[in-house]
Order: structure tokens, then C-alpha cells, then sequence
């Protein structure tokens, strides 16, 4: 129970548990308002207890910046081995989001040249989000003047174009083995991630509770790793190296030259860019028409923008953002506001160090509370109004802000945001081109959110109307 002297302030906290029963059970889904308590009672730099394990929590812009970016040396491996979950997870090799050194930095180099190679950021990638977004279109024209829930379709939809982008093929919405998948995703990200109780007490896991829980995520993994393994069987039959189709075709070329790049390490990479770059992305969709449906007035101007620079004729392409400056407005403002990764996965430090004059030990965890910054009251306005003006200057242009790191800084910052930011434009634009939505139930439409491993909102219905008809 002794301290290390010098470390940032924080509550008092208990033997072994740490302050696990605060962040789990008294603030139940809702640790982000558990930071921002101790954020105003210790200040931007505060820690607590995880259990045994110390964590650093860093909420504002200078320590965020001191410690990511200025320090990045010291401040870009991940945990791996204190974590009991991703440990589990990882026996067959570790991908992009839970390797360390040499490996990690192979493995998202690796990566982000076959995510560009394929055309993230150019007209490829483009049709493939178009593709994808004629089916949600589809989904709406389905349940048009019906209560309609967005979080599946938006996460089926999500979820198939990095499928085209990874297998080069979408599945069907209504395939059971898609559905299972996505479900599957839906519950990992509601669960607790790296706030597990398992990685407090280890041995929960015999609980017959948790072991048959534990076993259904084992097995599901299991199904999506043979889904995988097949389609790489299929696809070496048909490689041409010289014109790679999609992410295996890459990673089959990649593999053959590079001996990091096992077959455990590419399975890895895989489930890794589903998982973080499905929930993340359909949850902020989930969001921003959430705030449309609540501000119908911005919904309105998204509207008139899109019917000036567009017009009904033809989809909305990305090109046009450039002219739509009121809605590319409209999509920071929710990103800002929402913040779905409410904090940045969790660092660990490779040395001592210091942060604000605090002392931060070597192997301590550390998060960036990003939230905390986009909530801040001394860099934003009336930090918790939703208003897409923020980003707009006097002359109609948009404002970049660096305190606005959705997808965080340093070497670990997302490397999907790119493609995020593409298909958040495109399916936007397209489904405003088409449809205006309503609330229907008041009672619904809380903006509190629900903490999983990312933030979503409570589940809300709403009303799609065919502009039209
Ligand atoms: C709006 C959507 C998204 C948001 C807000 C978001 C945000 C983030 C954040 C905050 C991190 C943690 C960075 C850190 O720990 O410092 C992260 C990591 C990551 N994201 Fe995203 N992300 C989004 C979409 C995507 C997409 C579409 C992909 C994949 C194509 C993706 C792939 C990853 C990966 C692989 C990592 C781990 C990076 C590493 O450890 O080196 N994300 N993302």
C-alpha cells in the first residue's frame, strides 16, 4: 500500500482491488465520468489503481503531448504482458495493436503500405465505400417510416468494407455467419477491454460463469480464424504478386518475404483491423445522427449543402468535401463531442520518467484521456454544446484544431484514419442526400453514452423519411 514518491495525486484506494470497485461497479459503464471526477478533484495528471497495476491517466493537451509525442520512446509499447485477456488472445502472435518494437513497428508499416497500395485515400477505396453505403441505403428504404435501430446496420456496413477491403468480397447482410461475427464484435466492444475484472483477479476465469462466457469468445475466434485460413487457401491459388487484390494478397506477398510475418501474426493483424476499425467507425455514425435528430436545424444546412454542391442526381463523392464545408464542419463537431475512443488503448512505459513534474515508473500504464480534452473548458467554448460553427472560420473555411485527436498522437496514433474519415464523409453525405431523420421517442435520446471499450450511445430508434417521396 506504500507509494512511490513523486507520482501524480489520486484517490485513496484499496488493497489488491486498487480502485477496481469505483471504476467497475460504482461508475458501471460510465468510467468516463469517473475520469472526469478525478480530473476536476486532481487535476490533468492524476493515477489510480488498477487492481495491483498503476495507472497514469494524462488529460490535457501538454501532458498528453509531453508524454506521446515528446517522449514517444518511452511512451509507445502496450502492456502486453499484464494484461491476462490479451495474452490469452495473443498465443499465436500478436498484430498491429498488441506488439511491441521491432515487430510492432514491422507489422503497421507492413499494413499501412497495403492499406495505401489498395487505395485508401483513392478512388478504389471510394467505390468500395459507395458499394457498401447502396446497401445501407438499402437497409433504410427497408424500414422507411418504421422505428429503425442504426447500430447494426452501420456496423454491417462498416464491418463489409474493411471485408472488401481484407478478403475483396462483402458478405450478405442477412448471412447467419456474418451476423454471428458482427455480434460477436458488438459484444467484445460492450464489454470492459483492458478494464476487465480478469486482469485484476486472474482466477475469475474458473469461475463457470466466466469459463463458459470465455469459451463462447474462444470459439467464436476460432470460427472467424478458419473463415481466414480458408480464404487465404483460396486466395494462393489465385495470387498475382504483381497485382494484389486486396489485404491478403498483400500480406501472402509480404509473408513470403519477410520472416516477421508469420501466419499467427497476419491472423492477428486481420482480427485487429476488424475489430477496431468496425465498432469504432459505425459508432460514430450512430452518434451523428443522433445529434442530426436532436438538431434538426444542422441537419437541415448538412442538406442544403449537400443539395447546392451535389444536387439529387449522383452520389456524393469525396472530392466534393473540399465544397462542403459546413458538413466536413458538422462530422468534426460529432467527433469532438461524442469521442467514441474516450481514452487511448493503454500504454506502458519502457523507462522512468517524468510528466508534468511528476514521477512516471518504468511499466506503469498509461492512457490519454481524450474526452478530457475534447471537453475542455479551456480550449473549446461551451465545451458540451453540439455546434458545428466551432470549426468554421469568418470566412465560411474550416478551422483544423490540434486539440481535436479522435484518433489520438504520437507513433501508436490510428492508423485506419484515413479510411475512418472516407467512409464517415460518404456514408453521411449519402444517406442525408436520400433520407431525413426524425426522433420518435424523447426519452430515448440521452447523450450521456454507454462505456464499453469504446463509447456508444444508449440504443435510440429513429425515422427515415425519403426526401423523394
Ligand atoms: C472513427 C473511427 C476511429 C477512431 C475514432 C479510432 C481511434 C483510435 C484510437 C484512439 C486508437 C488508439 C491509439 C493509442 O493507443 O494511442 C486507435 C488505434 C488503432 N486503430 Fe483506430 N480508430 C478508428 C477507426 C479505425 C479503422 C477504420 C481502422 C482500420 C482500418 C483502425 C485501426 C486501428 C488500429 C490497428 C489501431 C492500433 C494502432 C497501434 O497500436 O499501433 N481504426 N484507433
Amino acid at each position: 500500500k506504500r507509494e512511490l514518491p513523486g507520482i501524480p495525486p489520486g484517490p485513496n484506494f484499496k488493497p489488491f482491488l486498487g480502485n477496481f470497485l469505483d471504476s467497475n461497479w460504482t461508475y458501471h459503464k460510465r468510467r468516463h465520468i469517473y475520469f472526469e471526477e478525478l480530473r476536476k478533484q486532481y487535476g490533468p495528471v492524476y493515477r489510480i489503481y488498477f487492481g495491483r497495476q498503476l495507472l497514469i491517466v494524462l488529460s490535457d493537451m501538454e501532458s498528453i503531448n509531453e508524454a506521446l509525442v515528446k517522449q514517444k520512446e518511452l511512451f509507445s509499447d502496450r502492456p502486453t504482458d499484464k494484461l491476462w485477456d490479451t495474452n490469452e488472445a495473443a498465443k499465436e502472435g500478436t498484430g498491429i495493436v498488441w506488439s511491441n518494437g521491432q515487430n510492432w513497428q514491422n507489422v503497421r508499416r507492413m499494413a499501412l503500405q497495403a492499406l495505401r497500395d489498395l487505395g485508401v485515400g483513392k478512388a478504389t477505396i471510394e467505390e468500395r465505400i459507395l458499394d457498401e453505403t447502396e446497401y445501407i441505403l438499402k437497409e433504410f428504404a427497408k424500414s422507411e417510416n418504421q422505428p429503425l435501430r442504426l447500430n447494426e446496420i452501420m456496423m454491417k456496413g462498416t464491418s463489409n468494407i474493411i471485408s472488401s477491403v481484407v478478403f475483396g468480397s462483402r458478405f450478405e447482410n442477412d448471412d447467419p455467419e456474418f451476423t454471428k461475427i458482427v455480434s460477436f464484435m458488438k459484444i467484445a466492444f460492450d464489454g470492459d477491454g483492458p478494464y476487465t475484472p480478469l486482469n485484476v483477479i486472474s482466477q475469475l476465469r474458473f469461475l463457470p460463469f466466466v469459463a463458459s462466457k470465455l469459451n463462447e469468445i474462444v470459439t467464436v475466434i476460432g470460427e472467424i480464424k478458419a473463415y481466414i485460413t480458408n480464404t487465404i487457401t483460396e486466395h494462393k491459388e489465385t495470387l498475382s504478386k504483381e497485382n494484389p487484390r486486396d489485404f491478403i494478397d498483400v500480406g501472402l506477398t509480404s509473408m513470403d518475404e519477410s520472416k516477421t510475418l508469420t501466419k499467427g501474426v497476419f491472423m492477428a493483424t486481420i482480427l485487429d483491423l476488424f475489430l477496431a476499425g468496425s465498432d469504432t467507425t459505425a459508432n460514430t455514425l450512430d452518434w451523428a445522427f443522433l445529434y442530426l435528430i436532436l438538431h434538426p436545424e444542422i441537419q437541415r444546412k448538412c442538406q442544403q449543402e449537400i443539395d447546392e454542391i451535389v444536387g439529387s442526381g449522383r452520389t456524393v463523392k469525396w472530392a466534393d468535401r473540399h465544397k462542403m464545408v459546413y458538413t466536413e464542419a458538422t462530422l468534426l463537431e460529432v467527433q469532438r463531442i461524442s469521442t467514441i475512443a474516450n481514452t487511448t488503448l493503454p500504454h506502458t512505459t519502457t523507462k522512468d520518467s517524468k510528466i508534468q513534474g511528476y514521477h512516471i515508473p518504468k511499466g506503469c500504464l498509461v492512457v490519454a484521456d481524450i474526452r478530457a480534452v475534447h471537453l475542455d473548458e479551456k480550449l473549446w467554448e461551451n465545451p458540451k454544446q453540439f455546434n458545428p460553427e466551432r470549426f468554421l472560420d469568418e470566412d465560411g473555411k474550416i478551422v483544423k484544431s490540434n486539440n481535436l485527436i479522435p484518433f489520438s498522437v504520437g507513433p501508436r496514433a490510428c492508423p485506419g484514419a484515413s479510411l475512418a474519415r472516407m467512409e464517415l464523409f460518404l456514408i453521411f453525405t449519402n444517406i442525408l442526400q436520400r433520407y431525413t431523420l426524425s426522433r420518435i421517442d424523447e426519452s430515448e435520446m440521452e447523450l450521456e453514452g454507454v462505456l464499453g471499450i469504446t463509447l456508444s450511445p444508449k440504443p435510440y430508434h429513429l425515422l427515415a423519411k425519403s426526401r423523394s417521396s
